[in-house]
């Protein structure tokens, strides 16, 4: 690539490269001011001006460079952006920084884009996941890709696509449990004595959440009033029939995308008919395949229209930029902003997800989808005025 560009203009790239190292700011804007690339990655490591200013631990350095176009998410040949290199030398200020400028410069992207368009994500600037030319990375390529249930080296359940990546994965489980478990906790509908809750949930996969809703957690409690669930894959479809999925008292399965059902303003009113009094669900949970931060914040514009207002508890996969923990942390923030513009409140838990699982868990699957050592949980409830 090299090659293609601009004798000169290499050698200012080159230049601000060597300059992020060890040079002062003033060189370093001095350089920017004639037009050095700050978005520039050498060929070996594919390390950017950022990349090597965070070696430094100098602030100044990463702002001057930021400031100056250098591009947050950047990463190297090992997936890395500049801010794992401050976490690898413990350096929060200098990891803040990137990922402030993470959440500012995804903010204003989002601002100036308007409403969101779903599966629209080829219009971001940034993308929150790498690319991904397979099923993996269209939601409707993969609605039309052949699925295949087995067992993975951890003896879990396992759905995987076309194309060998894991659309849901039983090592999940945990964590399905520990959403369940927050989004009922407090509900007044979930008490021992109570009718029971009203619940949504979009995406079916292995099952598990719906599997956990309707389990009681003690003997007392009561079973859901209401469970509708959302599910687009053909044969997904099948195996919730083979299962019986849909024989369940108070099971509505509808089928479909979501975007089909919840942007639709008749189709809505179906969705919304068999909760209590039609005017909002008590519990709602999504957790889709191949789609993108652009999909998700199009849900969260929903919410409000099915949520119960005054009781009603949100949460999702919180699965986009998992691979990479600056990435990740942004993306969280982001959801956080958004949900907060259409007026719920978000609490994070910290999950934490023991190694043992993140190592067995991927033999035989095309790409990871986790890599971090910890879950970061939503719940999200509508901001009481
Ligand atoms: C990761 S799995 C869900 C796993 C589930 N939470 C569980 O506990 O097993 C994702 C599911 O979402 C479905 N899906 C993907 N895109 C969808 C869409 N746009 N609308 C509805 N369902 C979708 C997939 O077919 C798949 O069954």
């Amino acid at each position: 690539m090299d090659q293609d560009l601009d004798p000169q203009f290499l050698n200012l790239a080159h230049k601000l490269l060597a300059a992020s190292q060890s040079a002062p700011p003033s060189i370093l804007l001095r350089l920017l001011k004639q037009g050095a690339p700050a978005w520039y990655q050498d060929a070996e490591l594919g390390w950017s001006c950022l990349h090597y200013a965070a070696e430094r631990r100098e602030p100044e350095t990463l702002r001057v460079l930021l400031e100056g176009g250098a591009v947050w998410n950047a990463v190297d040949k090992w997936g890395r952006t500049a801010g794992e290199i401050c976490l690898s030398l413990g350096d929060e200020e200098g990891w803040a920084i990137i990922r402030n400028e993470g959440i500012r410069s995804e903010m204003l992207h989002h601002a100036l884009a308007g409403p969101s368009s779903p599966s629209s994500d080829s219009s971001t600037n940034i993308k929150l996941r790498a690319e991904d030319n397979t099923s993996a990375g269209d939601n409707l390529i993969f609605l039309k890709s052949k699925l295949t249930w087995d067992v993975g080296d951890d003896g879990k359940e396992r759905v995987l696509d076309a194309d060998g990546n894991g659309v849901m994965m039983g090592w999940e489980e945990p964590l399905m449990a520990e959403h369940v478990r927050l989004m009922i906790a407090d509900h007044p509908n979930a008490q021992p004595g109570a009718e029971g809750m009203s619940i949504l949930n979009v995406g079916y996969g292995l099952g598990i959440v719906d599997r956990l809703f309707q389990t009681p957690q003690s003997p007392d409690d009561p079973q859901p009033a209401h469970h509708t669930i959302i599910e687009a894959h053909p044969q997904v479809l099948e195996y919730i029939r083979e299962k019986g999925v849909h024989l369940l008292p108070n099971v509505q399965i509808l089928e479909g995308r979501w975007q089909d059902w919840l942007l639709d303003p008749e189709k809505i009113g179906e969705v919304l008919s068999g909760t209590p009094g039609g005017t909002g669900y008590d519990a709602i949970f999504v957790d889709t395949f191949a789609e993108g931060y652009e999909d998700l914040k199009a849900f969260f514009e929903v919410i409000p229209d099915i949520l119960d207002a005054e009781n009603g508890v949100f949460s999702f996969w919180n699965g986009l930029g998992a691979t990479n923990a600056t990435i990740y942390s942004v993306s969280s923030a982001l959801a956080e902003l958004h949900l907060e513009d259409v007026g719920l409140e978000v609490e994070w838990h910290d999950v934490l997800i023991p190694e043992s699982l993140r190592e067995e868990v991927w033999k035989g699957v095309r790409r990871r989808y986790w890599e971090l050592p910890g879950y970061r949980l939503p719940i999200g409830k509508m901001r009481l005025m």
